[in-house]
């Protein structure tokens, strides 16, 4: 791995079990190949963190990815710079960032409503959830490609949706599979992607989902 930025990127983020925003941010680094410094406040820490990050971020919440002297902070927009400055990732025109756009729009739904069914109250979850799986897979129907949104083409909604399918367990669940076969077959592609499944092996001492 390397860097293409001038200075190694810092991303700061908790060190919660894979589940996170900024462990998107993370999967996105490992695709991209890029080195970076990967902070990891523990969670039980963040009382005494939170006002240095307040300094650096006027939300107060992290990710906080530090490029040289920029401060970048909202893990999805963090994924769209990066993907700009690579000069890949982000479609290669406007339709295809378009596409990008729209269907990480409704990760970031999935997200904050997944975030409010953490409690394990079931049927919470099976009233919020399952649409925004629809809508992945009715978006990948109308794209038509595959394995990925823009076919052999990986661009920064990947790491998202392979986290959202991730986050729920369903990597290794044959009925979603049938159910959501375009969406359970990109995140698969994802996870096999040379970086990406060394990262993931890596990263199985730390998963605890
Ligand atoms: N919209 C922000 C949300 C950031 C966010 O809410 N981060 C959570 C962790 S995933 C956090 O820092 N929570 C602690 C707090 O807000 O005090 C993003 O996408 O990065």
């Amino acid at each position: 791995m390397s860097s293409p930025f001038a200075s190694k990127p810092v991303l700061t983020y908790f060190n919660l079990p894979n589940i996170g925003r900024g462990e998107v941010v993370r999967l996105f680094f490992a695709e991209a190949q890029i080195e970076y410094n990967d902070i990891r406040v523990p969670y039980g820490e963040w009382a005494a963190h939170k006002g240095d990050v307040a300094k650096l971020n006027p939300y107060g919440a992290l990710p906080v990815l530090q490029l040289g002297d920029k401060i970048l902070t909202q893990h999805v927009p963090i994924l769209r710079y990066l993907s700009k400055k690579l000069g890949k990732y982000g479609g290669s025109n406007d339709d295809e960032a378009f596409a990008i756009d729209q269907i990480t729009d409704v990760y970031i739904d999935w997200r904050a409503s997944w975030v409010t069914t953490l409690g394990g109250d079931k049927t919470a979850h099976a009233e919020k959830i399952p649409r925004f799986y629809a809508a992945f897979e009715g978006f990948l129907a109308q794209s038509g490609k595959g394995p990925f949104l823009l076919g052999d083409q990986v661009s920064y909604a990947e790491p998202c949706l392979y986290q959202a399918v991730h986050n729920d367990g369903n990597l290794t669940n044959a009925e979603f599979a049938a159910k959501f076969p375009r969406l359970y077959t990109l995140v698969k592609a994802f996870g096999a992607r040379p970086q990406v499944a060394k990262y993931l092996e890596a990263r199985k001492k730390n998963e605890q989902n």
